[in-house]
């Protein structure tokens, strides 16, 4: 079998800033990021920009590399959403057979292509702060250990090899096997249409790969697999005739087949920021700022039903630099001398949609989340908890010798009301956009996909990537989408 790998953005291989995992915030809005826009948004940050890395590797290549196994619940519920076979039992293997993991446990893998380590408490206010999480009663804990942490804290494991390069999917699986005679890897090469015959099949693409716009075809032999993440891989399908037959005629695109579930159920993981001056000199060196997690459940001690059982609907990040990118504008204090928490809710409620601005493959998709549209209030109800139990954290005793003034919201900003109107002006993301190609039954019309990735209604066409995801998952998802491109193979490899 022979691959041909096409990429629109350059290769990593020889970009430090991109190689170096401590570098990453050097990447958003660089010319290495697709920065999309979103559309105007009715109760979210408008401001807010979609960070999509356009380079090889793709986000894997300028994330910040915290690396998760998805909670066994995410997997199984997957399942009971129609993706046949994708229960915890069957692709937690597969997490397994991706890694080569520092943790102890008997359920991690030794010699996988995926190098993850632990962070160590090498940050002295990251230390005071998981010292402060146990006094407000929330545990250290050990994350990827196979059970699922609904309240505790610690600092991460990362995907990231141990002189400091992050093992991305480039790094990880691309760069040990460049020189194959069957991989043909083409870089800078824009795939702007999905060829598709008479007979519905998938028979290659259209690419761009020069300056001066003239298109090539690249033909496939067996399949045209699809890995353009959660934005580009609906638009590409649409483009090629693949989505909505309304929404493609408002375009003039003749639909090869109408399948109304591309471009919806666009999920995130909407985040909100609290942030205070450090009393104390903060790190100067990070393994990549971002190195300690906390999760925790709003619903405890209430009686708000969970639709997640066994998981947390709240999770923070720490951050041990100036995150003052959505708040600065809307004239809120800053520091150069900072640490922050990031509440992300872990299962949005709100759903968005991925849609054509035209049918020019150069345009920027238009992409709405609809953040904290959802009926229930769900979504703005974890975002002001996971603030005010931020607060509670930070209040502890063991930060007495970090906390300065809290920079924003601020002490001004006190009752839930408040606190929505700051969280809905000032919100970012995680920048974890899934689900809009997703798979599902096959009798499910707005499941694109069948659980085997292939896109129905066309034969030799499959998508493999974050977009395929029935649900996000609770935590951090590259280690999620790296399974479903560990799995995609061993489908490809059964159909010969
Ligand atoms: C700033 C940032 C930080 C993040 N941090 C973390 C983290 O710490 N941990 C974690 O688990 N997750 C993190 N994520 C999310 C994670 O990186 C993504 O979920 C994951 O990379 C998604 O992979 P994907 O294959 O779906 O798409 P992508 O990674 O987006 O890859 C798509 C690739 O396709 C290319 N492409 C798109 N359209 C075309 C086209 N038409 N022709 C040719 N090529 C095309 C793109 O250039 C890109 O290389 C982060 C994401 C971002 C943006």
């Amino acid at each position: 079998m022979t691959v041909a790998l096409l990429e629109a953005g350059p290769t990593d291989t020889d970009k430090d800033v991109v190689l170096q995992l401590n570098r990453w915030m050097e990447l958003l809005e660089s010319g290495y990021d697709w920065d999309y826009p979103i559309e105007e948004q009715a109760k979210g940050n408008s401001f807010m920009r979609h960070a999509r890395a356009k380079v090889l590797g793709g986000c894997s290549s300028h994330n910040s590399c915290i690396a998760f196994w998805a909670p066994k619940e995410d997997m199984d519920e997957w399942e009971q959403l129609g993706a046949a076979g994708w229960n915890a039992e069957s692709t937690y293997p597969l997490f397994q057979r991706l890694e080569t993991n520092d943790a102890d446990g008997d359920h991690h893998g030794r010699s996988g292509p995926v190098h993850l380590m632990t962070i160590p408490p090498h940050d002295p206010c990251g230390v005071a702060l998981l010292d402060a999480c146990e006094q407000a009663g929330i545990p250290r804990t050990e994350f990827n250990s196979g059970e699922t942490v609904v309240k505790g804290a610690n600092f991460f494991q990362i995907n990231r090899q141990e002189d400091g390069t992050r093992a991305s999917s480039s790094v990880s699986y691309l760069h040990p096997i460049l020189e194959r005679e069957n991989l043909t890897v083409l870089t800078d090469s824009w795939v702007r249409k999905i060829l598709i015959d008479d007979e519905k099949r998938a028979t290659g693409v259209e690419i761009v790969a020069n300056a001066f716009g003239r298109g090539e075809t690249i033909t496939a032999n067996r399949e045209v697999i699809v890995s353009a993440g959660a934005i580009d891989s609906p638009k590409l399908l649409m483009l090629s005739g693949i989505g909505p037959a309304e929404h493609l005629a408002e375009h003039g695109i003749e639909a090869v087949v109408d399948s109304p579930g591309v471009g919806e159920h666009l999920q995130d993981h909407p985040e909100a920021v609290i942030a205070w001056d450090a009393k104390q000199p903060m790190i100067t060196e990070g393994y990549q700022w971002w190195e300690i997690g906390i999760f925790a459940d709003t619903r405890e001690g209430t009686d708000v039903p969970s639709d997640k059982p066994g998981r947390p609907d709240l999770m923070m990040h720490y951050g041990s630099v100036p995150f003052d990118m959505h708040t600065l504008r809307q004239g809120y204090p800053t520091s150069d001398n900072t640490f922050c928490l990031t509440p992300n809710i872990t299962h949005a409620k709100s759903r968005g949609t991925v849609r054509l601005r035209s049918r020019d493959f150069r345009d920027k998709p238009k992409v709405d989340p609809r953040y904290f549209t959802d009926a229930e209030g769900h979504d703005m109800r974890v975002a002001v908890e996971g603030i005010k139990l931020a607060r509670q954290i930070v209040s502890q005793p063991a930060m007495a010798d970090w906390a300065g003034e809290e920079l924003f919201p601020g002490k001004d900003v006190q009752t839930d009301e408040e606190i929505a109107d700051y969280v809905s002006r000032t919100h970012n993301t995680v920048y974890h956009p899934a689900g809009t190609v997703r798979m599902g039954a096959v009798q499910d019309e707005m499941s694109p996909l069948d659980p085997e990735l292939r896109v129905k209604g066309v034969t030799g066409l499959r998508v493999a990537d974050a977009s395929v995801m029935p649900e996000l998952t609770t935590v951090n998802p590259n280690i999620t989408t790296m399974m479903i491109g560990e799995r995609c193979a061993d489908l490809v490899k059964a159909s010969r």
